[in-house]
């Protein structure tokens, strides 16, 4: 599996320490306060598991499904919810925990989703954002690593559903598209 790849972008050492100190950022925002971590179904399973126990304190946490990219390497731009929410997050502190912002369309449309269900706040903390990729502006309050705007896998980015369970990030060698 690491054959495939072309190149690290980021080892697993750099995103535990990032997801360390993004941990202590969040709890000092949240301490005391009615907060749901909310991820995102498949991609951000490594992420709110690593970030989540980096926590001091404890929280509840809620999954959603949505699809945009399917199998392909680009998004769609729809967005159809697969598994919504099992909390009523009225009044709640809601963090949305990503793997990666690349369009932004994805998470424009889930945050103004949830916003829309009378929340205390929405904030966005994700492991991974391409700024070059943007196509709608987003708010996000707290990311661990800004990147090129490259395909990547690993640490629960998929190709073609695959590579998720890689430890790092990487982009894929050309032989794996072919
Ligand atoms: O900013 P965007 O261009 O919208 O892309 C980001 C979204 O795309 C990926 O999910 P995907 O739909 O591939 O589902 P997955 O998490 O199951 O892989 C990723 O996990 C984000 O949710
Ligand atoms: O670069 C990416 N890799 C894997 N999945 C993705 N979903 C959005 N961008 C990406
Ligand atoms: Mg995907």
């Amino acid at each position: 599996m690491g054959a495939d790849l072309e190149k690290v972008l980021i080892t697993e050492e750099e995103i535990h320490a990032r997801l360390d100190e993004l941990a202590a950022e969040i709890w000092a925002e949240y301490d005391g306060k009615d907060l749901l971590l909310v991820g995102v179904l498949k991609g951000a399973v490594m992420v709110m598991a690593d970030l989540s126990r980096a926590l001091p304190g404890t929280a509840p946490v809620d999954w959603m499904a949505v699809s945009s990219y399917g199998s392909g390497t680009k998004s769609s731009g729809v967005v159809r919810i697969l598994k919504d929410l099992d909390t009523d997050i009225t009044g709640k502190h809601v963090l949305i925990v990503e793997d990666i912002v690349d369009s932004g369309l994805t998470l424009s449309w889930i945050k103004s989703n949830l916003e829309s269900r009378s929340p205390a706040s929405v904030e966005i903390c994700t492991l991974l954002r391409k700024p070059e990729a943007a196509k709608v502006e987003i708010d996000v309050k707290w990311v661990g690593f800004d990147i090129p705007n490259e395909f990547v896998v690993g640490y629960g980015l998929d190709y073609a559903e695959k590579f998720r369970n890689l430890r790092e990030v990487g982009t894929l060698a050309p032989h794996v598209y072919a």
